[in-house]
């Protein structure tokens, strides 16, 4: 059999959501961490995930590290192609979903695709091509606040329309409910006007398996997690995979336990009270003022970490603060730098607390988890048990450790309030 789907992930989180997704649809998967540069044994695998960290760069770096990951991929013989980006349309005030897109087109030789953010299971709905998170638009979800990618307009047809110079449609939910025949023919139809990205309503996962029909042939589809759990079975139907595959088990997990999150979307901070209230004492808050100041407050936060772990006690070190303490932090060293300052700290902190005996890790935070992951020099992730919908337990393999990394990438706004605690739970 041949690779069926490559994927190209805007960022860490969200490939690992994808690969999840992809497994749970019954696909073998491995997720790479940027384009491998040894040659890789793909004949056991369905599908491959390349994680990049494309979201929030300028557009011209993300189209580059988009296009080395398409040629990859189509090096290997994928099928389809699938541009993953967030189920929230993250982009920055430039956008690179539109440029992405479009160069992966052009490279494809592809007239068209579809855009589908839509994740129902996590409250991510489309509707006359506005964006819900639960019973909000977008832009009062939270999101409106977001650090590197705040998002204002729920009208998905609007941000992508700033984003790309070609026409850009709709297809609708009334058309969704006539079924796959009818989208498939209004994709057509709307091709044919000469409109190139299709912005698709779904608001629960029979749209997206209308969907998925729809736009198995197509050489392209983009969106978020949720489109590729529908895929699997249409590739199945179309006889591309064998069977039904059962996701791998990893190996035992081991070693102390660490959260660190740079995340400071609604959920996460919800996630970071609930857990310090559960364990009074066991949280380190850094603050990138402080970490702009020089090595002080990152010692501190090594000591108070290692002190924990010594003590076998849960440990929580984080930069996720409200809106109006990251807007005064911006303001005063620019949002590149709070944001590099925060990004730096854990991901060093990563580094050498998994060489003191961290093995099970949890990050919380897609940026983050890039700069983490990236730090840790992982090349390549195996997907294990889902701790909720959107993040499961990932292992690596790391370069001078003889036992795996036990890894959770959890996206900002996925996962309950218990979270921080029942991961580990799950693992055990
Ligand atoms: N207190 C803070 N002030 C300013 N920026 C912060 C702060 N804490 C975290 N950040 C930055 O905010 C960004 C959060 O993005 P990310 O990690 O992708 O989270 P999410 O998954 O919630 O989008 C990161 O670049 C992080 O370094
Ligand atoms: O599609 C999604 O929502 C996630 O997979 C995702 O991309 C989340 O990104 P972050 O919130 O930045 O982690």
């Amino acid at each position: 059999m041949t690779l069926v789907l490559g994927a190209i992930a805007d960022d860490f989180t969200g490939a690992t959501d994808l690969a999840n997704n992809l497994v749970r649809g019954g696909m073998r998967c491995v997720q790479v961490i940027g384009v491998p540069d040894t040659p890789a044994d793909l004949s056991d695998v369905d599908a491959v995930v390349v994680a990049l960290k494309s979201r929030s760069c300028p557009a011209d770096d993300a189209v580059r590290d988009s296009l080395a990951a398409l040629a990859w991929l189509q090096e290997q013989g994928a099928r389809q192609i699938f541009f993953k980006y967030c189920s929230t349309f993250d982009s920055t005030e430039r956008g690179n979903i539109g440029p992405v897109a479009d160069a992966l087109l052009e490279r494809l030789g592809a007239r068209h695709t579809v855009m589908v953010p839509a994740f129902p299971i996590n409250g991510r709905t489309v509707y006359q091509g506005h964006l819900f998170v639960g019973d909000r638009l977008l832009n009062d979800s939270g999101m409106q606040h977001h650090p590197l990618t705040p998002m204002t307009d729920a009208d998905l047809i609007r941000v992508l329309s700033h984003q790309t110079p070609h026409r850009v449609g709709l297809v609708d939910r009334a058309t969704l409910g006539r079924g796959a025949d009818a989208a498939r023919q209004r994709l057509a139809e709307l091709a044919d006007q000469g409109v190139r990205h299709v912005i698709c309503d779904s608001v629960d996962d029979t749209d997206l398996e209308v969907l998925a029909e729809a736009s198995v042939d197509l050489a392209l589809v983009t969106g978020g997690s949720g489109l590729g759990q529908a895929l699997p079975a249409q590739y199945r139907a179309k006889g591309w995979l064998d069977e039904i595959a059962t996701p791998g088990r990893l190996s035992p997990a081991c070693g102390a336990a660490l959260v660190l999150s740079g995340s400071c979307s609604r959920a996460t901070l919800a996630q970071v009270d609930d857990f310090l209230g559960r364990h009074p004492g066991a949280g380190f808050a850094l603050d990138p003022n402080a970490l702009a100041l020089g090595d002080e407050q990152w010692e501190q936060a090594l000591a108070f970490a290692l002190d924990r772990i010594e003590q076998d006690a849960p440990v929580l070190i984080y930069a996720s603060a409200d809106p109006t303490k990251v807007q005064a932090a911006q303001q005063r060293l620019g949002v590149e730098r709070a944001g590099e300052l925060v990004e730096c700290a854990l991901s060093q902190l990563a580094v050498t607390l998994v060489n003191e005996g961290v093995g099970r890790l949890l990050v919380a935070g897609g940026e983050t988890s890039g700069a983490v992951v990236s730090a840790l020099r992982i090349s390549a992730l195996r997907i294990g048990e889902q701790i909720d919908p959107g993040v499961p337990w990932t292992q690596a393999t790391l370069k001078g450790h003889t036992a795996p990394l036990s890894l959770a990438l959890k996206s900002g706004n996925f996962g309950g309030v218990d979270f921080f605690t029942r991961a580990f739970e799950v693992l055990s």
